[in-house]
């Protein structure tokens, strides 16, 4: 026995019994009801975790009961029985929180297959919340930090898009520099918020499944569609759908969903009438949309669509003002998540965090800032716990500064190498300036005791790479 109890209700009492019969052989301990009024009894008596209920009973309308158990017991699970499955029952009973509905005359495979499902995703949801529970333990839900005048700019856009509620926002910037924090900032400043969020990872679901996750399908629309799923558009009706990389999503894809932005309504696969969704779609990538549109690996009316809202989030390195306050913020939050008691960051180390250029934005700030603090005996994070690649930050600040440490003739470069020529000699000293300064140019000239301007001429002149500026 697993102890998952079913509540029948159904005035048809060789319903009620033959559902009863099938339920208890497949292992769950079941009640039956007859009436509205019997089963509002035995929901408080018996605590089912799902109702099977029908929509006609003598002396209650189904909708009224649902109502009721979803009152007494919001986690309840309920599937709605009904001769006739008219879309408004179903949106209403939905809006309530029914999982699903069963036309009658059912096959008993069907319902049972529908009750395990609901408990499978019962359990399922329960590790999710337990494991991002864990997650938020370890590193709670971050707010957007940042006081630099390009974040105020962000906050004011955020606000405008929240308070006007426009059908679709564009969110664009590298990775790591907080689009889907931003997202989520919309949504949850927005009318929308007791609404559902949900995600979806352009670029992580396979283009054949993509159409499904989103659309939903009909029962019959592919060999494994034994039943009608809602996709994510039907499933976050009235809420907000956050494309996230939709640079990655396919050119079909693409158009279909100018066609839901444009007329709020879809099919689901295998569908043949439209269904109307109110949502509001915010999209994000990494990528150079102009750029796609240009390659035509990304539809120009789509871009246009999108673009009419569009936050651009800047990188980390082009706002190093803000960097101080995330590092306290960071720092603040990993004492509480690990129990430490770390007072802060010493002088030196926070300057290295400052010149460092973060190709991996905030998120890699944060991974440092994490690392350090585990590896950190201290009571400040200090230089040593920092990453290798920051701390090189160091080295070139010793080399930017000739004379000091690196020798009474300047920096010193490992030029005469055997069977080198000249030309073979200051290609190298270029790679090993451009190396030392971490890819930065300026940097990387300066050392040379050469103008930038130069220094880009000679890189090119021999096809090196020019990393950043
Ligand atoms: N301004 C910020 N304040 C605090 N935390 C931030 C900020 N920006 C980003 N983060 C944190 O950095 C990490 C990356 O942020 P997020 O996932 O929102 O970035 P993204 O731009 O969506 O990245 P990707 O393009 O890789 O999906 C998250 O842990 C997020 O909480």
């Amino acid at each position: 026995m697993n102890h998952e109890r079913v509540l029948v209700v159904d005035d048809e009492k060789l319903i009620g019994w033959s559902l009863a019969q099938m339920l208890t052989g497949a292992g769950y301990e079941v009640e039956v009801a007859a009436s509205g009024n019997e089963a509002l009894d035995k929901f408080e008596s018996f605590r089912p975790h799902l109702a099977l209920l029908d929509i006609f009973l003598p002396d209650m309308d189904g909708i009224e009961l649902l109502k009721r158990f979803k009152a007494a017991d919001p986690e309840v699970m309920v599937l709605m029985i009904t001769a006739n499955a008219q879309a408004d029952f179903a949106v209403s009973a939905f809006k309530l929180g029914a999982l699903d509905y069963i036309g009658k005359p059912f096959r008993m495979e069907d319902v049972h297959q529908m009750v395990r499902q609901a408990f499978d995703k019962k359990r399922l949801e329960a590790q999710v919340d337990s494991s991002s529970r864990g997650a938020r333990r370890q590193f709670g839900r971050d707010q957007l930090v940042g006081n630099s005048s390009q974040m105020i700019e962000v906050f004011r856009m955020i606000n405008i898009c929240a308070e006007s509620d426009v059908k679709s926002v564009l969110i664009l910037g590298e990775s790591g520099t907080g689009k889907e924090l931003v997202a989520q900032a919309i949504h949850h400043h927005s009318a929308r918020k007791q609404e559902p969020f949900i995600e979806v990872n352009c670029a992580a679901i396979p283009e054949n499944l993509l159409e499904n996750e989103l659309f939903g399908h009909e029962r019959g629309a592919f060999t494994d569609a034994h039943r009608e799923e809602k996709g994510t558009f039907e499933l976050a009706d009235g809420g907000t759908v956050f494309l996230d990389e939709i640079g990655d999503m396919p050119l079909p894809m693409q158009a279909k969903i100018l066609k839901v932005i444009e007329s709020k309504r879809f099919r689901r696969l295998g569908g043949k009438e439209d269904i109307d969704v109110d949502v509001r779609i915010i999209a994000a990538t990494h990528q150079d949309l102009p750029r796609l549109v240009e390659k035509e690996k990304f539809r120009a009316d789509l871009f246009y669509r999108l673009n009419v809202m569009t936050i651009h989030l800047p990188a980390l390195r082009s706002r190093r003002d803000d960097i101080p306050k995330l590092v306290d913020y960071f720092i603040d939050r990993l004492n509480d998540e690990y129990g430490r008691r770390l007072e802060g960051i010493a002088p030196d180390a926070l300057q290295l965090l400052m010149r460092y250029d973060w190709p991996g934005n905030v998120r890699e700030l944060r991974n440092a800032i994490e690392r350090a603090m585990m590896l950190e005996q201290g009571r400040v994070l200090s230089v040593a716990s920092l990453p290798a690649a920051v701390r090189a930050e160091q080295s070139a600040e010793k080399a930017d500064r000739p004379g000091q440490d690196a020798g009474p003739g300047g920096v010193s470069f490992d030029l005469l190498l055997e069977d080198m020529s000249l030309e073979e000699m200051e290609k190298h000293a270029l790679q090993q300036a451009m190396a030392r300064a971490g890819g930065n140019q300026t940097r990387a000239a300066r050392l040379l005791k050469m103008s930038r301007d130069t220094l880009r001429y000679r890189l090119k002149k021999f096809g090196l790479h020019e990393t950043s500026n």
